[in-house]
């Protein structure tokens, strides 16, 4: 089933999102992007999301173009890079993001991760609002935002975020954000929703999907939806679209949501950004993290990323 006016969430600022979106991170060419942009678009999908760290913006703006599907039917989301914090590279980087993207305006502008401090984060804050002022942002929002960086931002926002794009799936809750988002109207968006198929054999998981007839990669993006997140999908192969999107004909029962809700283990399959140190120090192979503070952000910044 496509999505329509129904299968929208309302943000804070009075506008709708749809809530399935389509992200195109690491898509296997950049070819392939605009012809997977096309064939989500042509599949239903009306919500995209890339990020100037994809390098993938112009194909992905081609792929929206060649669509022929109306640019106001379309919801599309880019981020500003790690890198171009602070007020002029904001504008900067917002600019030449939405050359390549060949729009006129971005639905919604993230900031990608809060390193890089809070002041340089709170300019960044700034030079957005002034691009929304200017109507080439619609809505405001960030990612990777822990609970002090929201409260941070909150108290200083005359623009409010409207979106907060985090790591979610039912390995990893992230309980504490999710509360502090939606005690303040921020709608979690939900990236690597199919942790990133790596529970694709999970015994619980696969019961449940059994039980429903649905595909794993179903049960998870429903049981996103159920929990009141906007799930971005990302599949490299078509074939995969329209069952990806074909999850507003079932709903997961209480008993099964909570039977998924219990696999939580904090399972961060991301490790980036410098916002999280893994357990046993750097360098070491584990997929449990611990939150980072402000302080030690640029260090382990610095060794994790570049
Ligand atoms: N703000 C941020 O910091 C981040 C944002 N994101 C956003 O979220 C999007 C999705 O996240 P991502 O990390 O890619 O993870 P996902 O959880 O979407 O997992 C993608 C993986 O699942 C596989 N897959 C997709 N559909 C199916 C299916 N139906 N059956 C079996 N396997 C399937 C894909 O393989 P295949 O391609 O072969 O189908 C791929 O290996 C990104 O594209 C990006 O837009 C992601 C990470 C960080
Ligand atoms: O958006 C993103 C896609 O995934 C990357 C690697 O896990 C992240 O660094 C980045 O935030």
């Amino acid at each position: 089933m496509a999505l329509n006016a129904s299968s929208a969430r309302a943000l804070s600022n009075g506008l709708r999102i749809p809530m399935v979106g389509y992200g195109v991170y690491e898509l296997p060419s950049n070819r392939q992007t605009t012809e997977m942009v096309k064939k989500a678009l042509e599949a239903g999908y009306r919500h995209i999301d890339t990020a100037a760290m994809y390098h993938n913006e112009t194909e992905t703006g081609l792929g929206i173009c060649e669509s022929g599907i109306p640019r106001e039917e379309i919801f599309v989301t880019t981020k500003l890079d790690d890198p171009d914090h602070g007020f002029d590279r904001t504008l900067k980087a917002f600019r030449s993001s939405l050359q390549k993207l060949g729009l006129d305006y971005v639905d919604l502008y993230l900031i990608h991760s809060p390193h890089g401090g809070a002041q340089l984060r709170t300019e960044s804050w700034r030079a957005m609002e002034q691009l929304h002022d200017e109507g080439l942002i619609k809505s405001l929002g960030v990612s990777n935002y822990g609970v002090h960086h929201l409260e941070e931002l909150l108290e200083v926002a005359r623009i409010k975020p409207v979106v907060n794009q985090i790591e979610i799936h039912p390995w990893l809750d992230q309980a504490r954000i999710v509360d502090f988002c939606q005690q303040h109207e921020i709608v979690v968006e939900a990236y690597s929703p199919l942790a990133r198929a790596e529970k694709a054999d999970d015994p619980t998981l696969k019961q449940v999907a059994t039980k429903y007839g649905k595909t794993w990669a179903q049960i998870l993006i429903r049981w996103s939806i159920q929990r009141g997140y906007v799930p971005l999908t990302k599949t490299a192969q078509a074939s995969r679209l329209p069952s990806n999107l074909d999850v507003f004909n079932f709903a997961i029962v209480k008993e099964d949501m909570e039977t998924l809700n219990a696999l939580n283990e904090d399972l961060h399959l991301g490790k980036y950004h410098g916002l999280l140190r893994p357990v046993g120090g750097a360098g070491s192979m584990t997929n449990k993290f611990v939150p980072l503070g402000d302080v030690a952000e640029q260090f382990h910044y610095d060794l994790l990323r570049y």
